[in-house]
């Protein structure tokens, strides 16, 4: 039996399971059987390659990547196109794009990298067509834009998330919280500080079994934490990306209907043809990837405003900063001087090394 056969029985058996008292050593147990198969699928060992292949891993530049994800003929490339400036071909004929085509839109002064992607089918993670190497490729961007077409069904939207989460992607998600501290003896010691709603001690005992885990202490602080959760800790893969869904193609409907569009989380309809609505989706773009722009101020002068130094949130503090402008900086400061949302009071805070700067900051680094 091949692995996909293999994940479609479990995942039958799982359907046919009422999940009860009863069931829960068994759905635990088959949850966690899940995982494992899908972790041979996308790895490279399973024949068919678990990376992105010859010509689909681009260079990156930028200070973060936006990747199109979609089925084919939604307009991923018509948007690309006019974002960016960067030819990547339009067609009306499905599987117009063959590989990554790599743009760069640049937003409130940040340049953004933004990559095209084939269009992917149902079955892309088994490795139908290219979708295992798109799908690699998404799983490296700090953004993905699901990209749908307003007229075929929003039954595509499911089957694009559960291709994305097969192969290891949370989107709009933070990692639970939840650790799993394996020890050399003294059974499974289970602690939580919230109520388990979703999971029972019978689940996490199954789950830890199938991984032959023995001794180990659990600690669950994640409200409404599941099975899954739990199997995504232990199997620690995974990727959090946020996730943008581009509802496009708003031209062709009417405005009823875009009203009823507007309802979906994380959703912005736009038209990439007709160029509607393109302002709201890059505004979107750049409030999800979370960065941080830093203004320079010299000695005696009014900050430079034009050319921010860009930084990911989590990498943002004032040796981040210097590392960014020049390597040797951050050893010739003596001290910076910050203004702006991180600084205690307005008149600027001297601050060291491992200050952490906020968006529109202004910063002044004087030296030894
Ligand atoms: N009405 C309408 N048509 C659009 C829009 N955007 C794209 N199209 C059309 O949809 C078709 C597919 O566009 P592409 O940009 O090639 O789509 P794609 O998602 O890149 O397709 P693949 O690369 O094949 O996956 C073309 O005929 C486009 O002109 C839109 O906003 N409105
Ligand atoms: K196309
Ligand atoms: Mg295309």
């Amino acid at each position: 039996m091949t692995t996909v056969q293999r994940i479609k029985e479990v995942e039958d058996e799982m359907t046919k399971t009422q999940k009860n008292k009863a069931t829960s050593y068994h759905l635990g147990q088959l949850k966690a059987k899940l995982a494992k198969l899908r972790r041979e699928l996308i790895a490279p060992s399973s024949g068919g390659g678990g990376g992105a292949g010859v010509g689909f891993d681009v260079a990156r530049t930028g200070i973060a990547s936006v990747g199109f994800v979609g089925f084919p003929s939604v307009g991923k490339s018509t948007l690309m196109s006019k974002l960016t400036g960067t030819h990547s071909e339009v067609s009306e004929i499905d599987f117009t794009t063959l590989t990554t085509v790599p743009g760069t839109v640049k937003v409130h002064g940040a340049p953004i990298q933004i990559l095209d992607l084939p269009g992917i089918i149902e079955g892309a993670n088994d490795g139908r067509g290219r979708g295992k190497q798109v799908i690699a490729v998404a799983r490296t961007c700090n953004l993905i834009f699901i990209v749908l077409d307003v007229l075929k069904p929003l039954g595509d939207k499911a089957i694009i998330e559960r291709e994305l989460e097969g192969f290891g992607i949370r989107l709009n998600k933070k990692p639970p919280a939840i650790t799993c501290r394996k020890k050399e003896k003294g059974g499974i010691n289970i602690v939580n500080t919230v109520p388990l709603t979703n999971i029972d001690h019978d689940e996490i005992k199954a789950i830890l079994s199938e991984y032959r885990i023995n001794n180990a202490d659990i600690a669950i602080r994640q409200p409404g934490a599941t099975a899954d959760d739990l199997v995504d800790v232990i199997e620690g893969n995974r990727v959090y990306i946020p996730a943008l869904y581009v509802l496009n193609k708003i031209d062709a409907i009417s405005i009823e209907e875009l009203d009823l569009l507007y309802k979906i989380p994380y959703s912005v309809p736009i038209s990439s043809k007709e160029w509607l609505n393109v302002d709201e989706l890059i505004e979107s773009m750049w409030e999800a990837l979370d960065l941080v722009r830093v203004y320079t101020k010299p000695r005696g002068l009014a900050p430079d405003y034009s050319q921010p130094v860009v930084l990911r949130r989590g990498k943002c503090s004032i040796e981040d900063f210097c590392n960014n402008i020049h390597k040797e900086i951050a050893k010739q400061m003596k001290y910076a001087v910050v203004w702006g949302a991180s600084a205690k009071h307005s008149r600027g805070q001297k601050v060291g090394t491992d200050h952490i700067l906020e968006d529109e900051d202004v910063v002044h680094i004087s030296k030894k």
